[in-house]
């Protein structure tokens, strides 16, 4: 999978919209490593949640589009629009939607879904900055602490997600999640154990002061492979 280009945004875009980082790569990696198994799926609907500047769901779309439509959400209005241009200025197709997760979307309607999310362990009151109403405008620094504010263990988003994931996941879905290792990857396995889902650490890399880990999740019933 091809990095995408990225020279259409500016340093003004940046003080709004994540900037693709690490975390963003080793979402990418795990994806090209998958990249047999995902078209084997052919997923008919991708959706990256908290897609930012958009590298992550470009890259997919310019892969799979062919057969998937690929839709990508985000709370930070800033982001979708960060997230048009990348795919315009890569020729990707794909759709931006500002909305808190994946409320806009039917029940068990997504065959793939990307999560890199706010994942930094922060004091719960710097997460009661943001406000999940989609239709408030957000000021400049509260798009920012969007991006990467966990609250407590960094999983107040990614806690939200997996409660919801039953409704999100179609019956053939795949999710691939990043996490920290302060993010206690090992009770979120148990945790979606427990829910009927199979999670396994697909990959993970050092850097410097941060471990991370993509987990790839699958109901525990698909046949489908998981490594
Ligand atoms: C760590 S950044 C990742 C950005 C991009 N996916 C990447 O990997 O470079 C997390 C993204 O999730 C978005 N986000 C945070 N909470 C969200 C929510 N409740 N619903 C939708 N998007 C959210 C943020 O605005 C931000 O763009």
């Amino acid at each position: 999978m091809e990095t995408p280009y990225t020279d259409h945004l500016t340093l003004e875009d940046y003080e709004q919209v994540y900037e693709p980082a690490e975390d963003s790569f080793l979402l990418l990696d795990a994806l090209e490593k998958d990249l047999e198994y995902l078209e084997q799926l052919q997923p008919h609907l991708c959706l990256e949640m908290g897609s930012g500047s958009g590298v992550i769901i470009t890259a997919l779309a310019k892969k799979l589009a062919s057969c998937s439509l690929c839709l990508a959400t985000d709370i930070n209005p800033k982001a979708c629009d960060a997230t048009r241009r990348t795919a315009a200025r890569n020729g990707a197709r794909l759709d931006s939607i500002r909305c808190n997760l994946t409320d806009a979307l039917r029940r068990q309607s997504v065959d793939l879904l990307l999560f890199n999310p706010p994942y930094v362990v922060t004091s719960d009151e710097e997460l009661h900055t943001q406000k999940f109403d989609s239709h408030s405008e957000s000021s400049t620094e509260r798009n920012l602490v969007f991006s990467w504010a966990g609250g407590q263990d960094g999983r107040r988003v990614t806690d939200i997600l997996l409660k919801q994931l039953d409704d999100i996941l179609s019956p053939r879905g795949v999710l691939y999640l990043l996490l920290l290792r302060e993010n206690k990857p090992e009770d979120i396995i148990t945790h979606l154990e427990g829910l009927k889902f199979r999670a396994v650490k697909f990959m993970e890399r050092r850097i410097p002061g941060e471990h991370l880990y993509i987990l790839k999740v699958t109901r525990s019933s698909s046949s489908s492979s998981t490594s």
